[in-house]
């Protein structure tokens, strides 16, 4: 297991062409946020915007269509239930973010089994949360095109099988090759199991240990893979970052709001892009 480094920065990280314009920085939709988890999709999609994604659409429940426009103008609302729209969405997206606050309802799953049908190998989904739940309970298949999974160590025992006690370096990569995934297995100490090599990030702190935090991970790693061209640099540096920026603020705070670590992402960006 290789231990990631502040290298991983620089080189995920360019500087921006002067000639670029948003369709540069890659289109993204995130899907979940039920009547009673609005604001993991809104944290995720924060992310996902103030990590430089060029733009950025929420496909939630309409009863948080004004508290993400509170929160996030730049982000464009649509309704998950309109299946047209989620279509057009879907269809037009480079990379897809899905699970944050989605629950685990049948509406729920229904949405999921749709966008499991509609994504195509050229485009990267991103699996976290709720959708890791539900494609483990329904045995649902994964479609065969870029996948990211971000579970936390039970949504990784419900998918893989293998108990928290036993998820060990073996273990796991041999459910991750069965998956044919990247998986971004969370903890205290994340561990990353891309198709070619095995990650551990060094960085992170108790401080982070609370609702959201893994909802804003799962919009960083969207936002970095739209805009950055090595997709595993970009799962990389997002979970070295998203810690990178929680220990500097623990310095000083009791805990690290998620939101926050959102707040800090364009300037620490900025002082760790590549020149
Ligand atoms: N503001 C919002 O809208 C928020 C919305 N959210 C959304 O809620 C949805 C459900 O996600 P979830 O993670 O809260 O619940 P679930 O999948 O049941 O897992 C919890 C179970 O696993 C266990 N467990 C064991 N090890 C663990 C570990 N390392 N890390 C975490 N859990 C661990 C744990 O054990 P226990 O704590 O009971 O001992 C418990 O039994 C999802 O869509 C998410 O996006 C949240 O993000 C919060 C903010
Ligand atoms: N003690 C800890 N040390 C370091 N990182 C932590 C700690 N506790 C939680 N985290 C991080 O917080 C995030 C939690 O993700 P998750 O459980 O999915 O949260 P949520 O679904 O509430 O957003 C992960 O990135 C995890 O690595
Ligand atoms: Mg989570």
């Amino acid at each position: 297991m290789q231990t990631l480094t502040a290298e991983i920065l620089p080189q995920t990280i360019r500087q921006r062409p002067a000639d670029s314009y948003k369709g540069t920085y890659g289109r993204i939709v995130l899907i979940g946020g039920n009547q009673n988890f609005g604001g993991a999709i809104i944290m995720a999609s924060a992310a996902a915007v103030y990590a430089g994604a060029g733009l950025v659409t929420t496909l939630t429940d309409p009863s948080n269509q004004g508290s993400l426009h509170a929160r996030l103008p730049e982000a464009m609302f649509a309704d998950y239930h309109d299946d047209a729209l989620l279509t057009s969405l879907v269809t037009g997206a480079d990379v897809i973010v899905i699970g944050p606050g989605l629950g685990t309802d049948a509406p729920a799953l229904a949405t999921l089994k749709r966008v499991l049908a509609l994504v195509t190998p050229q485009q990267t989904l991103v699996v976290d949360g709720s959708a890791i739940t539900l494609v483990a309970e329904h045995r649902l298949t994964l479609p065969a095109v870029p996948l990211v999974l971000t579970p936390h160590q039970m949504e990784w025992q419900r998918i893989s099988g293998i108990r928290i006690a036993d998820q060990t370096e073996a273990a796991n990569r041999q459910a991750v090759d069965r998956l044919h995934a990247t998986v971004v297995l969370k903890s205290h100490r994340t561990e990353i199991y891309t198709a070619t090599g095995t990650y551990e990030n060094p960085l992170g702190t108790p401080a982070q240990a609370t609702g959201g935090m893994g909802d804003t991970l799962a919009g960083m790693v969207g936002g970095f893979l739209a805009q950055f061209s090595d997709p595993t640099h970009a799962v990389l540096a997002a979970v070295y970052s998203h810690s990178a920026i929680a220990e500097e603020l623990a310095q000083t705070q009791y805990v690290v709001l998620p939101h926050q670590i959102t707040e800090q992402l364009p300037a620490f960006m900025k002082a760790h892009e590549a020149h």
